[in-house]
């Protein structure tokens, strides 16, 4: 929580307004018995008006005082809570942007979307809440017990036994609240988690008629966040009557003890008014605190899960000798008895992989599915490190340049073409910051998508829906690599890129690749891509076990001779070997 408060600290003055006038507002309230037992005792009972009217004036006049303090309190309270929910969000988002694979493992995107959007709500409530009342409870707790010892301490002892065991009672649920209530966010996670993968696989569910499978997983989720919610709140509930019960009986006391006391000439009937009307306060106040304890309860658990974030270590980081600005002059790629296993992995993934892709080579990628190409290629702009080996591009180890140099350099075209919501123009300008209309048009045309993008209904100025939903997938593996041509990259990795592209069309793509100076590896499952290719690496459970243009691989190769067979046939296997 106390890294979490730390947010406050750019807006200490406007907290300093805001507790300050709090404590105005406390300080009326505080006098306002003590008035009222003068209006009493010197006034009513002594029938003079003067008394009355005057005293009654300074009532009304400090009760203006009080209200005034309490808009301006919100207003700062209102400035302060949101603008520290802006920060830490802002924080968070960074933070996140920040991780690495490795770290997302460890927080899946449903509850890193709770935490950025409903935990810190909780918290800016509590913040709000806390500059605006929260101050006021302990405070006139404390307040009206002194207040109560100057009218008559005697009396005022029944409040000072009370007040220990209320606040021995309050922490206690306090802390069995805050792990109840961490328990509901993370049952929201669980909620949150099947949302997202029900919208994003919507189409999936009704082309599979899986609507009622996936409402009674919904149902499952839903009805856990219910009942620890349920039982979150049943036992902040106990915390009022338990209150309510303590401080009725102290209040009987007073009554009790206070007219005997009054028979016997110890104290006044105006001081038992006061004592009983600074009780009555006092409940009022700890009735309010404990709602602000279920509230902090619950913002406790969510400063725990935002801290959880925030103090995550970045495991992939620059290394602190790496050399800056470093610019490939050639895209040459080396690896070197690469070896690899994921975080959450026990075996390798990758084994003693090493080859070398000269300068403006393509170089296709082979192997069955689960062979590991994906994994070679995150290991090019370090989306994972290596564990064993070495990648070098032009001679230089990539652990030595900055993660930013060396990713600014590589066009990277994942399996699943990921769109984002903005025109085709901006998708495409999202590979280079400030791309002028020439570059964006001459990447689309090099992708191939150029006249097809001059068919939209705005052409480059179409917007494109959320994850791309009105473009085929054609379309978008094309966008996708425009969008990675943009940056002129040194290399290109294109995992899969081309699949759904027709013959004709990714042949032209590959020849337009050609016209850009860079070092080409594509994923693939086509015997016609790796045609293209200078040479072909073909990989087999995580190991390199052949390597060749497309004629050595079809003369040695079992395994690519296989894959041709399978996509063209015997007799053109035949065919194709006798030619050579
Ligand atoms: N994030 C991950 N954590 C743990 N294991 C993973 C992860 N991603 C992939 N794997 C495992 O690594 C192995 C290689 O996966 P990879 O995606 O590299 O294969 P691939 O050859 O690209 O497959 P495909 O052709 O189907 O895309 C698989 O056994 C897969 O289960």
């Amino acid at each position: 929580m106390l890294k979490v408060l730390s947010f406050l600290k750019p807006y200490r003055i406007a907290v300093a307004v805001a507790l300050f006038l709090t404590i105005m507002e406390l300080f009326v309230e505080l006098f306002q018995p003590l008035i009222m037992a003068r209006i009493i005792d010197h006034g009513i009972m002594e029938g003079d008006l003067n008394t009355v009217l005057l005293w009654g004036g300074i009532m009304v006049g400090i009760s203006l005082i009080a209200f005034a303090s309490g808009i301006i309190n919100s207003f700062y309270s209102a400035h302060v809570s949101q603008n520290f929910g802006f920060d830490i969000r802002k924080d968070l988002f960074e933070k996140v942007q920040a991780f690495s694979f490795a770290n997302f493992n460890r927080f899946p995107t449903s509850s890193l979307i709770t935490r950025m959007t409903n935990d810190i709500t909780q918290l800016q409530n509590v913040i709000f809440m806390g500059l605006r009342i929260a101050l006021r409870a302990p405070l006139l707790v404390i307040g009206g017990t002194i207040m109560a010892l100057i009218v008559n301490a005697k009396l005022a002892l029944i409040l000072l036994l009370t007040i220990p065991f209320l606040v021995c009672f309050l922490i206690w649920i306090l802390n069995r609240g805050g792990t109840l209530f961490r328990s509901v966010q993370d049952r929201l996670d669980g909620v949150n988690n099947v949302m997202q993968e029900n919208l994003a696989g919507i189409r999936l569910i009704k082309a599979f008629l899986r609507r009622k499978h996936e409402s009674k997983r919904f149902g499952v989720s839903n009805q856990q966040l219910m009942d620890r919610t349920v039982s979150a709140l049943r036992f902040m509930e106990l915390t009022m009557p338990i209150l309510l019960l303590v401080m009725n009986l102290a209040i009987i006391a007073v009554l009790w003890f206070g007219s005997r006391e009054v028979t016997a000439g110890g104290a006044s009937v105006g001081e038992v008014v006061a004592i009983v009307n600074y009780i009555t306060r006092i409940t009022g106040a700890l009735t309010v605190f404990s709602f602000i304890i279920m509230g902090v309860s619950r913002a406790r658990a969510s400063a725990n899960r935002v801290t959880d974030v925030l103090d995550t270590d970045i495991d992939l980081i620059d290394a602190e000798n790496v050399t800056p600005n470093t610019r490939f002059q050639q895209g040459s790629v080396e690896f070197k008895q690469v070896g690899f296993r994921y975080p959450s992995s026990e075996s390798a993934v990758l084994e003693e992989i090493s080859f070398k892709a000269d300068a403006g080579e393509t170089i296709a990628i082979l192997g069955a599915t689960g062979s590991g190409k994906t994994s070679l290629f995150q290991l090019i702009p370090r989306l994972y490190d290596v564990d064993h080996g070495r990648i070098l591009i032009d001679g230089l180890d990539i652990s030595m340049v900055k993660l930013k140099d060396l990713r600014q350099q590589i066009g990277y075209v994942p399996q699943e073409a990921l769109l984002f919501t903005g025109t085709v123009r901006e998708n495409i300008a999202w590979g280079k910051e400030q791309a002028t209309m020439e570059q964006i048009v001459e990447a689309a045309t090099a992708a191939q998508i150029h006249e097809t993008i001059m068919k939209l209904p705005k052409q480059y100025d179409t917007v494109v829906g959320q994850k791309g939903v009105n473009l085929s997938g054609g379309q978008k593996q094309r966008l996708s690599i425009a969008r990675a041509l943009i940056r002129n990259p040194r290399i290109l990795l294109l995992d899969d890129s081309t699949s759904a592209l027709d013959l004709k069309t990714e042949a032209k793509l590959l020849q337009a690749i050609k016209e850009y100076t860079c070092t080409t590896f594509i994923i693939t499952q086509k015997i016609s891509t790796s045609i293209e290719a200078d040479r072909i690496l073909i990989i087999e459970e995580g190991r390199l076990i052949a390597e060749g243009n497309h004629q050595e691989l079809l003369k040695d190769s079992d395994l690519y001779q296989r894959i041709f067979q399978s996509q063209f046939g015997e007799e053109e296997l035949k065919h194709a070997q006798t030619s050579q």
